[in-house]
Formats: structure tokens, sequence, C-alpha cells
């Protein structure tokens, strides 16, 4: 099947999930354009781990629907999966590893053959401009440099549609502007990006928002359009802790 530009680069609509009796979504809906930078914003517990972990398949959803370039993450899990390039709170990289071993391993897993994997690792380092650190240990690495290798990662499999969760937590102001950056570079290059946050200063004003509370969607829409109802609504949901 084949899909338009206009289709979504991700389509949500009305997925909720809950552990027990404890309610972490309740009927999500949203989309991510193609080529658009969307900020999900939420306090801790709203629900961002989790919605991350139904498109990605760790759980599966119990209502609703996710696709993914047009593919129903459950129906099509193959098609799906292989369009997201997915950037967790958890280091998926192995710190007594060069840069280059953990490409190449990561690009084996993804069944990249070893030349065409050798030329990716290169464009992916030049991409996050880590190009002069590829003989290094993940370990030695600083955090910024760390987290713009997890990028790379994520990448190696050339997907659509990057999910980002907290990818600047941790981080000093230098490293967080350079990964923003990086991820700005990428939406302009033409990938699709959902960034999960809970900092409002992330958030420029021609991006979508989407804001998350106790897993349920209170607000979304481009940032200057949500203008101050936004800054006020979220420090409103979060007692000011914005
Ligand atoms: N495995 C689990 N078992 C039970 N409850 C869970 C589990 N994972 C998450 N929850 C609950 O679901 C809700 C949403 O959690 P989730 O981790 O998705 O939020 P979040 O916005 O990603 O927060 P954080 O930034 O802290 O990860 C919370 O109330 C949380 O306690």
């Amino acid at each position: 099947m084949t899909h338009s530009d206009a289709t979504p680069a991700l389509d949500i609509a009305g997925v909720s999930h809950a552990f027990g009796a404890v309610r972490a979504l309740n009927d999500v809906s949203f989309t991510v354009p193609r080529g658009a930078f969307v900020a999900l914003l939420g306090v801790n517990g709203a629900g961002k781990t989790t919605l991350f972990s139904l498109i990605t398949r760790l759980y599966d959803s119990t209502s609703g629907r996710v696709l993914v370039g047009g593919h129903d993450a459950r129906r099509a899990p193959g098609e799906a999966l292989k369009r997201l390039g997915v950037v967790f709170q958890s280091k998926a990289l192995d710190g007594d590893l060069t840069l280059a071993q953990n490409l190449a391993y990561h690009a084996a897993l993804h069944g990249i053959g070893r030349r065409a994997a050798k030329l990716r690792i290169a464009e992916v380092l030049e991409e996050v401009n880590l190009t002069e650190k590829a003989g290094a240990r993940v370990s030695t690495l600083s955090g910024g440099q760390q987290r713009r290798a997890e990028i790379a990662r994520a990448l190696l499999h050339r997907p659509e549609l990057l999910l980002l969760d907290e990818a600047t937590a941790g981080l000093d102001v230098r490293a967080r502007a350079d990964v923003q950056a990086l991820v700005r570079r990428l939406i302009a290059g033409g990938v699709s990006a959902l960034w999960a946050t809970h900092a409002m200063d992330e958030i420029a004003p021609e991006d979508l928002v989407v804001v998350l509370h106790k897993g349920e969607v209170k607000a979304q829409g481009r940032a200057s359009e949500l203008g101050t109802s936004l800054t006020e609504g979220f420090l409103a949901l979060t007692g000011g802790e914005a």
C-alpha cells in the first residue's frame, strides 16, 4: 500500500490504557503531521512513557488505534515499527564498547549488511556531529554526546518518525541546546518527531503541542496559537512547576 504525503507520520486515535485500577491514558487522540515537530508536554506521571510504550508495542493497547505512516501498529507491526526511531529515557548503548561498535551492533539488529552499515554509520555520526568520537568508548563521552549518540542509533534504519522521551533530561544548558538543535536539523531534513518533555522552554512558537495531564489530552495546537492559555494552563496543571 502506498501512502500520500498527507498521511500523518503518527496518528493516535482513542487510545486508552490502564495498569490495574490506574488509568494511565484515557481516550488520547492526536496526530504528528509529516515533517513536524510535536511536543508532548506533561509532568511526571502524565502518561508520556506509557504512550510511547504503546506506540512501540512494548504494551498492547486495549482500545483505540495507533497508525505509523498509515500502518496499524497492531495489524502491521513490522511496517509500523520500521518507520520508528526511538530514544527512550534508559540507555540503549553499551558504555564499554566504542561508539562505532555500538552502532555496528544496532545496524546488524536492523538487518543492515556490513558494508551498508559502515556507510550508514559514517552518515549518522556526521548528522549528530560525533564523527571524531567513532572510536571512543561510549562511557567516556559527555552526557550530551551520549544523548546524541543515542539519537544516531535511532536514525540508523532511516526512520520517518523519531520518538524522544525526555531527551534532554539531566543535561546541562549547553548540551540541552545541542540536542534540541540536532532534532530541529533532522526535522528540516524531513524527519518527524514526537518530543516528550516537561520543559516549557523547549517549545518554539511554531511547534505543535499536545498537553497531556493525568492521561488525558488537555489542549493541542500550535504553541503560538495556544499562546498564554498554554503557559497558564500548563502552570495551573503543574501547580506552577513548569
Ligand atoms: N508498569 C506500571 N504499573 C503500574 N502503574 C504504572 C506503570 N507504568 C506507569 N504507571 C502509572 O501510569 C501513570 C502514567 O505513567 P507514565 O510513566 O506513563 O508517565 P510519564 O508522563 O511518562 O512520567 P515519567 O516522566 O515519570 O516517566 C502513572 O500514574 C504511573 O504511576
